[in-house]
């Protein structure tokens, strides 16, 4: 057997598309699908309910399209997700299928993204054979404000977003509202790119590629992946807040009310220039993974560790799930400093970066230091059973 032939193929990327009740995602889709660069893509469509009916609203597909009909793919065939991937890769290895080199998964409106990521993220062998590219989100233009008012889910959708597309600003009547929308969108999630679909934004070579891993220039891209500087530090993620309240309130004619689901959310950047002891950034993941863990929308970055601090630890988690880290070669760029940004959903910039100064021995008033937080007997010890 010759060494290409031993070598397990490359990750296939995957996408997700997600975004509320017709908030134009399938509209997205035929349009994406009419692009050469999704010409080897395989779909998967995931429905609400006993019939799918928007299998026949996607005009076009070339490679092969895949309905699920028969319930939720975020909650009730999840178990159905995984085999279903197992088997269309199992037909593609064995030339049963055209070899697809993409994959698409379009979301119910109502599914929480977070379990269809989970499934790709952590799954033994799909981790091997997928690498999830990113997660697009469609934003209805008109009723955006209201949807995010009404629904957790679709708060959840924005803030998990790599992309996020607004959608039917043609009907949008009212800019105040629209830039009102934006604004909010931005203050979610400060580092998704905006695209803007009536604008014929929302393109394939804009809305792919948006993972770790740039299949253009085969290497790692964590300047864009990660997108640090989008997001404020610990600190002004508090002040970053308070102005979009007191925003707000000036502008009440147009805007909605502040509502409980996007305040509970909190967008943040924490940087630390000291590579962080390994024992510590167990305890620091553990900690918040464990108490925290469904808060945890999404949680990327790049981490420098004393045993090596010359190859950085990548790491990608989506609440209490982590895709395994791995540890890079080098530092892609010239900042080697640590870097992890956190969409937080019911808790504290403030706690969070307490925790990583306890781990990291930094002496604050009236925060414990990590050998309290280590010796501390309701503490999970990694490698634990809780662990
Ligand atoms: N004017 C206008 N209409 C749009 C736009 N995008 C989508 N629509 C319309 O909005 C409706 C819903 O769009 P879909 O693409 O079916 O939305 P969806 O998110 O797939 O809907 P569900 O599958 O129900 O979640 C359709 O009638 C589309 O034609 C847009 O940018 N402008």
């Amino acid at each position: 057997m010759s060494e290409s032939q031993r070598r397990p193929p490359p990750p296939i990327p995957l996408s997700i598309l997600t975004g509320f009740l017709g908030s134009g995602k399938t509209t997205l889709l035929n349009k994406l699908l009419r692009d050469p660069a999704l010409a080897d893509t395989l779909v998967i469509i995931n429905e609400f309910g006993e019939i799918g009916l928007d299998h026949l609203l996607v005009e076009k597909v070339d490679g092969d399209l895949l309905v699920m009909s028969s319930g939720c793919l975020c909650c009730s065939i999840r178990g159905d997700l995984v085999s279903t991937l197992e088997d269309l890769l199992r037909r593609r290895d064995n030339d049963r299928i055209q070899p697809f080199q993409r994959v698409m998964i379009e979301t119910t409106g109502l599914a929480d993204p977070a379990p269809v990521l989970h499934t790709i993220m952590y799954h033994p062998y799909l981790m091997l054979r997928f690498r999830l590219d990113g997660v697009i989100t469609t934003v209805d233009a008109v009723n955006g404000n209201a949807t995010l008012d009404a629904h957790a889910e679709a708060v959840k959708q924005v803030a998990v977003a790599d992309r996020l597309v607004l959608t039917k600003t043609d009907l949008a009547r009212d800019p105040q509202a629209l830039e009102a929308l934006r604004q909010r969108l931005h203050t979610l999630n400060p580092a998704a790119l905006f695209l803007d679909a009536v604008r014929g934004e929302a393109e394939a070579s804009r809305l792919l590629d948006a993972g770790l891993y740039n299949a253009a220039s085969k290497s790692l891209d964590v300047q864009n992946w990660l997108r640090a500087d989008a997001y404020p530090t610990p600190e002004h993620a508090h002040e970053h807040r308070h102005d979009h309240h007191h925003d707000r309130a000036h502008d009440h004619a147009h805007t909605h009310d502040v509502n409980r689901h996007d305040d509970a959310i909190r967008a943040f950047c924490l940087r630390d220039e000291r590579p962080l002891d390994p024992d510590g950034w167990s305890l620091f993941l553990d900690l918040l993974r464990q108490a925290h863990g469904p808060n945890l929308l999404r949680v990327k970055g790049i981490v420098a560790l004393a045993d090596a601090p010359d190859r950085p630890l990548v790491i990608h988690g989506v609440q209490h799930v982590f895709h395994p880290p791995h540890r890079l070669d080098r530092w892609p760029d010239a900042d080697h400093s640590t870097r992890i940004v956190f969409i937080l959903k019911d808790m504290q910039p403030d706690f969070v970066a307490g925790l990583w100064k306890a781990v990291g021995n930094v002496p604050t008033v009236d925060r414990p230091d990590s050998s309290v937080l280590s010796d501390n007997p309701l503490s999970p010890k990694p490698g634990g059973l809780l662990a």
